[in-house]
């Protein structure tokens, strides 16, 4: 019995040393699977990490996002510490910035990298329209809109042509008599350029002229320029979507989506009135060739696939919206800088007068087919474009998958900026980058050279759609106003900063500015034959 007793004493024991080795082991067997697991996803992490091209480090959460500052110029910084191509962690956004010109040009001529970002103020704009757009929608619109406006002018070749450089004339003719009617006394000159310049785009797209004073217009002058602000800034929802949800802190996207809504409802009214004049064999402007691809899809039975399915006056009035924006903003704030370098560089500023009057002469103002006979002006905008970079970081693209860079992983959703304004400022590409010399830009021929690595209008397939039209449109509105006009500071005032306002572009900041008339009588176009009968004046009443 004894025996017995001790017998199971001893098993019961056994027993529990099992179960107490079994246990132990279970937990030092999860314990060791977690930690081979951690390690692994660590190793995983840091393997691809590796993988991406080098870039500064930041807190968990917010990455390099506190530190951003002015992001051209932060990021213009820190290209010169992690070279051309560096990766930096905003929030949950990686963004890759390319700074050298070679690796911008291979990345942009690639289809994968035509994919846009997906963050919260993309996500306002519905993926619509053209410069927001990605896939198949901005591929069938981009080539819509290629051949469409250059029916339009927007071209250096064909029918277009003239039409498009009679409506500039138009607007030079406003231009010169405002600038007259100052009679020299200072003035801030960025509300008429914008209203000279917005009716060229908006001719072409609505056949609105806008006319000087218009309440509208400077209502939608406002609404473009707090736009620009607003995609420039830097907003902290934009990579840390909780934030958002904070109270009061989804501002901006507020303001896009409402501002939005305001210029769609003006849009909205020139649409219908243009379905009720509508001659489907003659198209006045591109609401008309959008009114009579919809109404041709609709009698084709194709409906439902235009523009991909998505709503057809949506995307008509994003549309709109993108090239009034894009085609307005930055040939007004070029001409601007052009001023602001010529008020700063009195020796250039003279120079292009003595080139025009030698070629032009005094009786007749410059038109488009004096630009080959006129390089030094020429040359006066191109140098204004390098030193502005008015566009410092393009549009942001996205790469649709992973895709390999100098060896480097760009993973797919990542941001990708191409900093301009980093290659139009190197000291290896340019001789005294700070210096304003329009002559870097003529050979040793006399002829006017643009070499690859000068990109303000970006490079490859998302290249901007309105090159054509902003070169002529600078080229006449600053060429004339130099040919009328010699520009002077007003009395006691400083010289205008070249510290820009940034957005999306970088705009001067308010100067004033005296327009001294060069001839007793003012000089118009002679040429006013675009039909401007169909033209509707809108905003004035
Ligand atoms: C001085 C004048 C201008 C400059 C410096 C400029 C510059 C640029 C730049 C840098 C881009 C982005 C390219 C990229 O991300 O790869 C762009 C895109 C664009 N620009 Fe311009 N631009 C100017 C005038 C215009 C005008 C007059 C129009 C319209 C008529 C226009 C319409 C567009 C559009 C629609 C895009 C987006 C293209 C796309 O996403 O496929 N731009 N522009």
């Amino acid at each position: 019995m004894i025996t017995m007793l001790t017998n199971s004493k001893i098993l019961w024991a056994l027993w529990q040393v099992m179960n107490y080795c079994v246990s132990r082991t279970s937990v030092m067997l999860i314990i060791v699977t977690c930690t081979a697991l951690l390690l692994t996803q660590f190793l995983k992490l840091v393997r691809d990490i590796r993988k991406l091209p080098p870039g500064p480090w930041g807190p968990p959460v917010v990455g390099y996002l506190p530190f951003l500052g002015v992001r051209h110029k932060t990021f213009l910084q820190l290209a010169r510490n992690y070279g051309a191509l560096f990766s930096a962690r905003l929030g949950n956004q990686l963004t890759i910035v390319m700074s050298d010109y070679k690796i911008i040009r291979e990345a942009f001529r690639r289809e994968e990298f035509t994919g846009r970002p997906s963050t919260p103020l993309m996500h306002t704009l519905d993926g619509l329209g053209i410069i927001n757009s990605e896939g198949r929608l901005w591929k069938n619109q981009r080539r819509f809109l290629h051949e469409k406006l250059r029916e339009f002018g927007m071209t250096y070749m064909g029918n277009g042509k003239k039409l498009m450089e009679d409506r500039i004339k138009n607007e030079i003719h406003e231009l010169i008599v405002s600038l007259h009617r100052a009679q020299g006394a200072p003035i801030d000159v960025n509300p008429l350029l914008a209203l000279c310049v917005s009716n060229v785009i908006c001719g072409i797209t609505m056949s609105v002229r806008f006319s000087n004073g218009d309440v509208r217009f400077e209502r939608l002058n406002h609404l473009i320029e707090e736009g620009m602000r607003l995609f420039g800034e830097v907003h902290y929802g934009e990579y840390i979507p909780l934030y958002n949800y904070l109270p009061g802190k989804a501002l901006a996207q507020e303001k896009v989506a409402k501002n939005r809504d305001e210029m769609f409802a003006f849009y909205q009214t020139l649409i219908d009135e243009h379905r009720e004049t509508l001659d489907i064999n003659n198209a006045r402007d591109l609401i008309d060739v959008y009114l009579i691809e919809i109404e041709k899809a609709k009698s084709e039975g194709r409906a439902g696939e235009l523009f991909e399915g998505r709503d057809h006056e949506l995307q008509l009035k994003q549309i709109l919206g993108d090239l009034f924006s894009a085609g307005m903003e930055t040939i007004k704030s070029s001409l601007l800088w052009m001023i602001v370098f010529m008020l700063r560089n009195p020796d250039v500023k003279r120079r292009v007068q003595e080139e025009l009057d030698a070629v032009i002469g005094r009786e007749r103002l410059p038109s488009i087919d004096d630009i080959s006979s006129l390089p030094y002006t020429e040359t006066t905008i191109l140098e204004t474009l390098r030193l502005s970079s008015i566009v410092p970081l393009a549009t942001t693209h996205s790469p649709t998958r992973d895709v390999q860079i100098n060896g480097y992983k760009i993973p797919a959703g990542s941001q990708v900026i191409p900093l301009i304004n980093c290659v139009h400022m190197d000291p290896n590409l340019w001789d005294e980058p700070n210096k304003f010399n329009p002559s870097r830009f003529i050979d040793a021929t006399g002829k006017i050279r643009r070499p690859e690595y000068f990109m303000p209008f970006g490079v490859g397939r998302r290249m901007c759609l309105g090159d054509v039209l902003a070169r002529k449109e600078m080229f006449m509105f600053f060429s004339c106003m130099m040919h009328q006009f010699d520009l002077e500071m007003a009395e006691g005032d400083a010289l205008p900063s070249l510290e820009g306002i940034v957005g999306a572009t970088i705009a001067p900041k308010a100067f004033r500015v005296k327009f001294l008339a060069r001839s007793p009588v003012p000089l118009v176009p002679t040429t006013l034959s675009a039909d401007s009968s169909h033209l509707r004046h809108v905003g004035s009443h």
